[in-house]
C-alpha cells in the first residue's frame, strides 16, 4: 500500500521536511501551491492524508489551518512533530546584499526575521508568498537580481541558489509544529503509531451560552479529571463579533475512560466537542546537510 501525502510545496519547504519523516515509508509526497488547496484535496480523498505548519514558537497559530481544521474540512490529526526552523537568506548566483530590493517568503518566515531585515536590509520591500520555497523558486525562474528570499538550505541547492547568509531568524529557539492529518485517522494511526510515545488529543469546544463561568466549567471538566491541557486557544467563530471556540490540547487519548468522562461533563454543560484527533509526537532527526 502506497499513500499519497500531500504537503505545502513545492520541494524544499518546511514542511516537506516534516512530511519526509511523519511518513518515512510507503508513500508518494505531493506538493500543493497552498495550505487550502492540500487540506481541501485531503478532504475530497484526493490524497490519503496533508502535512501543514499550524503552530510556531514565536508567532503563534498558523490561523489559516487552524481555521480550516475547525470550520472548512473534516480532517484529523494522526501525528504531529516540531521541526528547527533555520531560515537563509537565498539569492542568484554572484547577487550581492545591496542589490536586493525586495524580499520574499511566507509571511510566518519573514516576520521571524524581523531583526535581521531590519538591521541587513532596511529598505528592502517584503513580499509574501505561499511558502518559503515558492520564493526560491520563484527568483530562480526569473533570474532575478534585485531579489531574495528567505527560505531552506534545502531550496537552495533544488533551485541553484547561494546562501547569502544563514540562521537569520530572530531567535535560535525557532520551532514549528507539524501535523499530518487524514481522513482515514484510524488505518493512518496504525500505520504512524510508536509504542511508549504518550498521546495528546485536540478538541474544540464551542460554548452553548454564554453566562457567568461557561469556559470555567469547561476547564473544570479536565481538572477534575486530572487532565493536563497543553494548550488553550480562543479563535472567532466567524458568524459574529464577540463570539469564540476553544481550541484544547489534552494530555490523553480520546478512548481514555477519564477524557471520555471530561467530555461527557463538557457536553453537560451545553458546550459543543468537535474532535480533532488523538496522536502522538515524533521526534525530528535534524538533517545532516543543515545551514549552521
Ligand atoms: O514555507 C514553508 O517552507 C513552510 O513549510 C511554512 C513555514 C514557513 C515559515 C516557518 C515554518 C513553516
Amino acid at each position: 500500500m502506497e499513500y499519497k501525502i500531500g504537503y505545502l510545496g513545492p520541494r524544499g519547504t518546511f514542511t516537506q521536511q516534516a512530511a519526509e519523516q511523519l511518513m518515512p515509508k510507503n508513500r508518494q509526497l505531493i506538493p500543493y501551491p497552498s495550505i487550502a488547496d492540500v487540506l481541501l484535496a485531503a478532504d475530497e480523498g484526493k490524497i490519503d492524508a496533508a502535512v501543514v505548519p499550524i503552530e510556531n514558537s514565536i508567532e503563534g497559530s498558523v490561523n489559516l489551518t487552524v481555521d480550516f481544521l475547525a470550520n472548512q474540512v473534516e480532517l484529523y490529526i494522526a501525528k504531529e512533530v516540531v521541526v528547527p526552523v533555520s531560515h537563509s537568506l537565498l539569492v542568484n548566483h554572484g547577487v550581492h546584499l545591496d542589490q536586493i530590493q525586495t524580499v520574499m517568503s511566507h509571511p510566518q518566515a519573514i516576520a521571524q526575521c524581523r531583526h535581521y531585515l531590519r538591521e541587513f536590509l532596511p529598505n528592502a520591500q517584503t513580499e509574501h508568498l505561499q511558502s518559503t520555497a515558492k520564493a526560491a523558486e520563484y527568483i530562480h525562474e526569473n533570474k532575478d537580481r534585485d531579489k531574495a528570499a528567505i527560505g531552506t538550505v534545502l531550496a537552495a541547492d533544488i533551485y541553484d541558489l547561494t546562501i547569502l547568509a544563514a540562521n537569520i531568524q530572530d531567535r535560535t529557539n525557532n520551532n514549528t509544529r507539524f501535523v499530518l492529518v487524514t481522513k482515514k485517522w484510524k488505518e493512518l494511526l496504525e500505520y504512524v503509531r510508536s509504542d511508549n510515545e504518550p498521546w495528546k488529543t485536540s478538541i474544540l469546544v464551542t460554548l452553548g451560552k454564554d453566562y457567568p463561568g461557561a469556559l470555567y466549567e469547561v476547564l473544570r471538566s479536565f481538572a477534575e479529571e486530572s487532565i493536563d491541557l497543553t494548550k488553550i486557544e480562543s479563535r472567532p467563530t466567524k458568524k459574529q463579533l464577540g463570539s469564540y471556540h476553544f481550541f484544547i490540547d489534552l494530555h490523553g487519548h480520546i478512548d481514555d475512560e477519564k477524557v471520555q468522562k471530561a467530555l461527557a461533563h463538557v457536553k453537560k454543560t451545553g458546550s459543543t466537542v468537535q474532535f480533532l484527533g488523538s496522536y502522538q509526537l515524533l521526534t525530528f532527526t535534524p538533517l545532516k546537510k543543515s545551514g549552521s
